[in-house]
């Protein structure tokens, strides 16, 4: 058949583009080696970090008595105030390190509702330049200094290629209550170094992060990118060390009793270590930060009866009590978070006092 001319074959000769047409930019970044050379971990961050792992697996696994407890900010954006709130929390981790594995929450990505500041690394300049590129090295040189404290990080993994820049220097992840459900992250989680917990979904649905942590103990093989920054097939072993973050749902807090007892049950069936870490804050409090006390007194009340299940808790806490608005790229108030709620430092240290003290008993009852 001959097409007729004209404008209609005119068009039929155009090339269609079918690609990239929402991209409006890529711009090339460093490979993770290249960052890590410039950021090198040295043999004490190393240790810091390999010496927590393994404590925090011996508790999730009961063979270590002591309580895990994962505290800090919301997230971090503004590196001087998370690590003068690190100098505090390293204090109380020497001090209270016979009762309580304490960890900080060092997060950087933050999965949002609907839309939002995306954390340091996606903004480090908090201004929605979203330079990346000037995120990492940030991120990894503030998880550098706060090992070097002696304490070491915790962290949410979000992205799937960002890992490879930092995860090296974490001793304990999360997979949030948005990403529990998603393949991606399971298989990520297989290949962690780290323990992971998985939070229980949004809507509170518990058994998502029971098959997570089924699916994460697995092999995967699956696109990832090498040190090199090349795309490449990862295949991993499997995680062994995943378990629950009970973080509430949209029908209210589930720390309670009943809750744990149902989860621990749930996953004794589907034959995973029951140990499961509870969350003080997001739907556990109603995203009040002035409730996690409440929170924090029940699990602690249960915990000095001996309840061997609880194997840790989770604090949003910061230097200043609360939460401030970015404006224009600008935060008013030094220390205080710009995403969740959080609590104040003087409250941050009672309840890791009391949660020592309930540890302590626990571990007097097993003695
Ligand atoms: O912990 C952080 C937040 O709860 C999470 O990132 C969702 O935040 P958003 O609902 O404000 O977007
Ligand atoms: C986003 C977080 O939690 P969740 O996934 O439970 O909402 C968080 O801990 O920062």
């Amino acid at each position: 058949m001959r097409f007729r001319s004209g404008p209609l074959q005119k068009e039929r000769a155009m090339p269609i583009q079918t690609e990239n047409l929402h991209i409006a930019a890529l711009r090339p970044l460093p490979a993770p080696a290249a960052l890590a050379a410039s950021l090198p971990r040295d043999e004490a961050v190393s240790r810091t970090v390999a010496d927590s792992r393994a404590a925090i697996r011996a508790i999730l696994a009961g063979r270590d008595d002591r309580l895990l407890v994962v505290a800090g900010p919301c997230s971090v954006h503004d590196p001087a105030a998370a690590l003068d709130y690190a100098a505090r929390l390293a204090e109380m981790r020497h001090a209270l390190s016979d009762r309580l594995e304490i960890v900080m929450r060092v997060y950087f990505e933050k999965p949002r509702t609907t839309v939002g500041w995306k954390g340091l690394i996606n903004d480090p300049h908090l201004d929605g330049s979203d330079r990346i590129e000037d995120g990492l090295p940030l991120a990894r040189r503030l998880l550098l200094e706060i090992n070097r404290m002696g304490l070491p990080a915790a962290t949410e993994f979000l992205d799937p290629i960002l890992p490879q820049y930092f995860a090296d220097l974490i001793a304990w992840g999360a997979i949030g209550a948005r990403t529990t459900e998603s393949q991606i992250h399971r298989q990520l989680a297989s290949g962690l170094s780290c323990p992971v917990g998985f939070k229980n979904g949004t809507d509170g649905g518990v058994q998502v992060a029971l098959d997570a942590i089924r699916s994460a103990s697995r092999p995967h093989s699956f696109p990832a990118i090498t040190a090199e920054g090349r795309a490449a097939i990862a295949t991993t072993t499997g995680n062994d060390a995943c378990h629950v973050v009970l973080r509430g749902g949209h029908g209210g807090p589930n720390y309670g009793a009943d809750h744990v007892a149902a989860v621990a049950a749930a996953a004794a069936k589907a034959g995973i270590e029951p140990g499961i870490v509870i969350d003080a804050s997001h739907a556990n409090s109603d995203k009040d930060p002035a409730r996690q006390p409440e929170v924090i007194a029940d699990v602690a009340a249960r915990i000095r009866t001996g309840d061997s299940r609880i194997r840790g808790v989770m604090l949003e806490s910061h230097l200043v009590a609360g939460r401030q608005d970015l404006r224009d790229g600008q935060v008013p108030v030094y220390g205080q978070s710009i995403t969740d709620g959080c609590l104040g430092w003087e409250d941050s240290r009672a309840l890791l006092l009391d949660l020592a003290g309930a540890a302590a008993t626990r571990l007097r009852c097993a003695a």
